[in-house]
């Protein structure tokens, strides 16, 4: 886990333009899927039209560079695709979210904002350290910062106890890892055709040659 690292990055104006983008996208009638079965308020980004010009150079750029170095074990230096979604916590709607791992090899979290108390993020053990041998650690974050984990890295979110708490996540995935093994289900991935990036899987195409004056 490596925190800080974004601090002059994500500049504060940057966060609160964001955020009201995503309320503006909020208030309007458009279909809206959620990032997750765990999250009912948050905003899937490729729905706004922000992988292209954002996401995808963000993650190419600037954050692939880190995961080379950090976490090359587990496709930090694959990273092929990612889910990228903003997660949103306020009284009366969302509070916190249970303990989990990512259906990502790299996830990147950046607060946003707005304002809040409490709600730190807290973190145990890679998934298949038995329970009893984990320790959690709180983790405050803090709007402007950026957190790195491993995506198998066991977190959750604790409730937050006042004001609104925006993320950006970004779920970053590689082929060449998940091919082998899916992430969620330990399985060797059955495929099913999918549009845009799907959950980073992707399928050799075999070709047969011919010669073509024959
Ligand atoms: O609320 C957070 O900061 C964590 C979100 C998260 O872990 C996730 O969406 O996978
Ligand atoms: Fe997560």
């Amino acid at each position: 886990m490596w925190q800080d690292l974004w601090k002059s990055y994500i500049k504060k104006m940057f966060c609160q333009d964001f955020i009201q983008e995503i309320c503006h996208f909020e208030s309007t009638d458009l279909p809206k899927g959620r990032p997750n079965t765990m999250n009912n308020y948050g905003v899937l980004l490729n729905e706004l039209g922000f992988n292209a010009q954002f996401v995808t150079p963000l993650v190419q750029d600037y954050v692939t560079p880190v995961t080379r170095l950090l976490y090359p074990e587990c496709g930090g230096t694959s990273l092929d695709s990612h889910k990228a979604f903003v997660v949103k916590y306020k009284v009366g709607e969302d509070l916190s979210l249970a303990y989990h791992y990512d259906n990502a090899e790299v996830t990147l979290n950046v607060s946003l904002g707005k304002e809040f108390t409490e709600g730190s993020l807290y973190f145990g053990n890679m998934r298949w350290v038995p329970l009893h041998e984990t320790a959690c650690s709180e983790y405050m974050h803090k709007p402007t910062f950026a957190l790195l984990h491993r995506g198998q890295h066991m977190h959750g979110a604790l409730p937050i106890s006042s004001g609104e708490r925006y993320n950006l996540i970004i779920w970053m995935r590689s082929s060449q890892v998940r091919n082998k093994r899916c992430p969620m289900c330990d399985q060797r991935p059955e495929l099913v055709e999918t549009v845009g990036f799907g959950d980073g899987f992707t399928q050799e195409k075999e070709t047969v040659n011919v010669c073509a004056t024959l």
